[in-house]
């Protein structure tokens, strides 16, 4: 540790003995003012943790601190002299609303991104015990204890100058014992110590150290004054500040270690991440307003009467959809997905997918579509990123309310100018009460039906061309977008028989579809764990898909099959917009690589998972989930000769990990990749569409192999991956083939039942359709 950061250190720490020791008085006589140390860290104005220092220490949590205010107590509101500080007092009131909002989103942290970060965790149990475990005997005794050594680095000091060790009788040897153990136990001391960087897996060894070092030195006045205590939470108290003063001058190494680690995994204040687009004064203009409101034409008309422009999509379907829109419409744009590159000459205007977005380019007018994906707690990041990073004038967000207070808050961080235009739905959507009545006979022309699992998605359909003399499309995720824009065409164009729409929910972004109704097959869904409901903002958003404005259909319909979903369909759209409180990030390459140089040889999977464990967030943040990219990462780590460059590409490339054919083509391509050689789709083409499920679950993997080449040809360099162009062909091809397949698609399924049997198994449990009141009624 250089002695620069040791001073910053100890003046550090011997500021916080002053307001610790100031504290201890202060308990003596107002145990009710408690407050995190923590804050008054932030807080206290001579605090060196906020100072100018040359070296600044910064507080490991420091962000996160407001947001424990409410977990737990320890300093109060005196002044060093141990007078009430009026100043202080209010401070502590203002911090202790922000506290209450700061420690609700940090729970969201892990409920729904189930993302714990070390630093900021708190053991609840631990510190809620914290402070309650006295008897007023020991509380006694306590007060007595701080009152003799209210200076802990006098104490420490003294400690260390004595040489003789104190004779002391066996129970009280025993007592000592229990003291720290229960020190060692204490989930508050081992948040604390976060502070002076002592990480979780040090403290334990720290604090063994720091036993051996007072059981050696002990004076016999202070160990009988602890003995008193007891091992309780005072006892803690007392022994902590000496604690620090010990680690600080035994644990340097440790100290810079840590520390260089945990700023290393900095993810705060990411407004000051790009610089130039801060150096701009940008306008930002929020379209505000539900589906079909006219949010998306509006953005993409300013787009097109600039000079040049950037359109980001949260679908390649989109991003093909405005390209072709805006194209026919005269002005030049070039096409950018992470497969597709489509340079259109001359072209000034960019349709990309947003994890595609460039920060370095400079733009007239910028519009990132459905805004509100900042809070996906996937691909979030990309979302987060483009709103702070882009270098446009104008920048256009398209999306519902649910984020328009925090693009509020980060565009008073950013000083960007936010113009709020609010929509409302060209027409209103209607539910029809009637319902489909659990029939699929009842199915109209002009009908999408919803439902949620690929099985389902076939079923519905055979069962309407069997029953019915509709003909029915199919989208879903797993098809290429060739494919689901070929379907959402035959399903659009009114010259065929194709009049009946089978869907996912991925009908449920932006699209725009000739859609007379929306039905509801279910309204739940399996999520990777349990079959749970659908989300109401999800719900709204397929719903929104009937009656577009121009569409054959302009006014919209809703319903659902059976009716007892009714209920919930119209609690769905009924609800208000949940209003969210975190957006997501990630850590860019350079940044995952500067965190590696400080934890040399740790394979790549455990490096990502320690950065989760170490990074920093401010309270608008969540680290976006990653562990489809620890998995690859996990099956990658036996291909040797890597760059972490390269690893982390490769860790990226869109696959799916529950596909172990594509798997396996990842793992192949990564080997042949590290050994210099030219990656090859080792793959024959399929002669014919798929005549049953197997084969066309067989065309949609080669698809996504595919696909999966072409987007690693857009991260490395060509050499390395040169048979782009046979690629291509070979996945238009399959393309071709899966629009065939589906189009003749008449086999049999395989029986719910069976795979209910299946799932059952695996469930264990999970969500039941909500009961209809509907029903109930009837039922009564
Ligand atoms: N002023 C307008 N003139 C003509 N057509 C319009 C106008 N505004 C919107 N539309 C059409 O209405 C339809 C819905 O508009 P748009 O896609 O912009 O809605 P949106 O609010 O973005 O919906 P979503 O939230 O579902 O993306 C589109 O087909 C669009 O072309
Ligand atoms: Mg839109």
């Amino acid at each position: 540790m250089t002695r620069g950061v040791a001073r910053v250190l100890r003046r550090a720490y011997t500021s916080r003995a002053r307001v610790l020791s100031s504290t201890r008085n202060f308990h003596t006589c107002r145990e009710t003012h408690c407050r995190s140390l923590s804050y008054l860290e932030s807080h206290v104005p001579t605090s060196p943790f906020s100072s100018d220092s040359p070296v600044r220490v910064h507080l490991p949590w420091n962000d996160y601190t407001l947001g424990f205010c409410k977990v737990r107590c320890f300093s109060s509101t005196v002044d060093k002299n141990g007078e009430n500080d009026e100043k202080l007092e209010s401070n502590i009131e203002d911090c202790e609303e922000e506290s209450l909002v700061g420690s609700d989103s940090e729970s969201d942290d892990y409920d729904e991104e189930g993302v714990v970060n070390e630093l900021g965790d708190v053991d609840d149990s631990a510190v809620s015990d914290a402070f309650s475990n006295n008897s007023a005997e020991s509380n006694e005794a306590a007060r007595a204890l701080n009152a003799a050594y209210h200076d802990p680095a006098a104490l420490y000091k003294d400690l260390r100058g004595s040489e003789a060790r104190s004779n002391l009788q066996r129970n009280e040897w025993d007592t000592l014992h229990e003291i720290f153990g229960y020190f060692a136990q204490s989930g508050w001391a081992a948040n604390q110590s976060l502070a002076i960087y002592i990480g979780k897996s040090f403290f334990p060894t720290a604090v063994a150290k720091f036993r051996d070092f007072f059981f050696e030195t002990c004076n016999l006045e202070v160990v009988q004054g602890l003995v008193r205590v007891g091992p309780t939470d005072d006892a803690v108290k007392f022994l902590f500040p000496v604690f620090v003063e010990f680690c600080i001058e035994e644990f340097p190494d440790e100290i810079q270690r840590f520390k260089s680690v945990v700023d290393s995994a900095d993810l705060t204040k990411p407004a000051t991440w790009f610089p130039f687009a801060r150096a701009m004064k940008r306008k930002i203009v929020y379209h505000c307003g539900p589906t079909n409101s006219g949010k998306t034409y509006n953005a993409l008309q300013r787009f097109m009467e600039a000079e040049n422009g950037l359109y980001c999509s949260p679908l390649r379907l989109l991003a093909m959809e405005v390209f072709d829109k805006v194209n026919a419409l005269g002005v030049y744009c070039s096409l950018l997905t992470g497969q597709e590159k489509k340079h259109v000459p001359f072209a000034k205007h960019v349709s990309c997918t947003v994890e595609m977005v460039s920060t370095d380019e400079l733009y007239e007018v910028a519009v990132i579509d459905e805004i509100q994906m900042m809070a996906d707690p996937s691909r979030g990041h990309a979302w987060t990123k483009a709103l702070l990073g882009l270098k446009a004038d104008e920048i256009h967000l398209c999306g519902d309310p649910s984020v328009l207070e925090i693009v509020r808050k980060m565009c008073s961080e950013t000083g960007d100018e936010l113009v709020e235009e609010h929509y409302e739905r060209f027409k209103p959507l209607v539910v029809e009460g009637k319902t489909l009545l659990g029939d699929l006979k009842n199915v109209k022309s002009g009908d999408c039906v919803v439902a949620f699992s690929r099985r389902e998605i076939f079923e519905v359909k055979m069962a309407i061309e069997k029953h019915t003399k509709h003909r029915c499309c199919v989208i879903y995720g797993a098809l290429p977008p060739e494919t689901r824009r070929q379907q959402a065409n035959l399903f659009n164009d009114q010259e065929n028989e194709y009049d009946v729409l089978v869907a996912s929910d991925a009908v449920g972004m932006g699209l725009n579809l000739n859609i007379r109704r929306v039905v509801f097959y279910s309204l739940s869904k399996y999520n990777g764990d349990k079959v749970v409901p659908v989300p109401a903002s999800q719900v709204k958003q397929i719903a929104g898909r009937a009656g577009r404005r121009g569409s054959r259909y302009p006014d919209g319909l809703t319903t659902t099959l059976h009716l007892e979903d009714l209920t919930y369909l119209i609690e769905c759209l009924q609800q208000p917009f949940d209003e969210v409180r975190k957006v997501g990030l990630f850590p860019f390459f350079e940044q995952i690589e500067l965190f590696a140089a400080k934890v040399p040889d740790m394979a790549f999977s455990k490096l990502l998972e320690h950065f989760g464990k170490h990074c920093r967030l401010d309270g608008s943040y969540f680290l976006c989930r990653h562990d489809h990219v620890k998995k690859v990462a996990n099956m990658l780590e036996k291909v040797q000769g890597l760059s972490l460059e390269d690893r982390f590409n490769f860790c990226f490339a869109p696959v799916n990990i529950r596909n172990p054919k594509a798997m396996y083509h990842l793992y192949r391509m990564a080997s042949t990749y590290s050994q210099d050689m030219p990656v090859n789709v080792a793959m024959g083409m399929p002669k014919s569409s798929a005549r049953n499920d197997t084969e066309l679950l067989d065309l949609e993997s080669r698809h996504q192999v595919l696909s999966m080449y072409l987007w690693l040809s857009n991260q490395f360099e060509e050499k390395n991956f040169p048979f782009v162009e046979k690629v291509e062909a070979m996945a238009t091809n399959i393309a071709e083939l899966l629009g065939e397949s589906l189009t003749k698609a008449n086999w049999k399924m395989e029986s719910k039942e069976e795979v209910m049997k299946g799932q059952k198994k695996e469930d264990g449990g999970g969500y039941e359709r909500p009961v209809s009141l509907i029903k109930l009624v009837r039922n009564k």
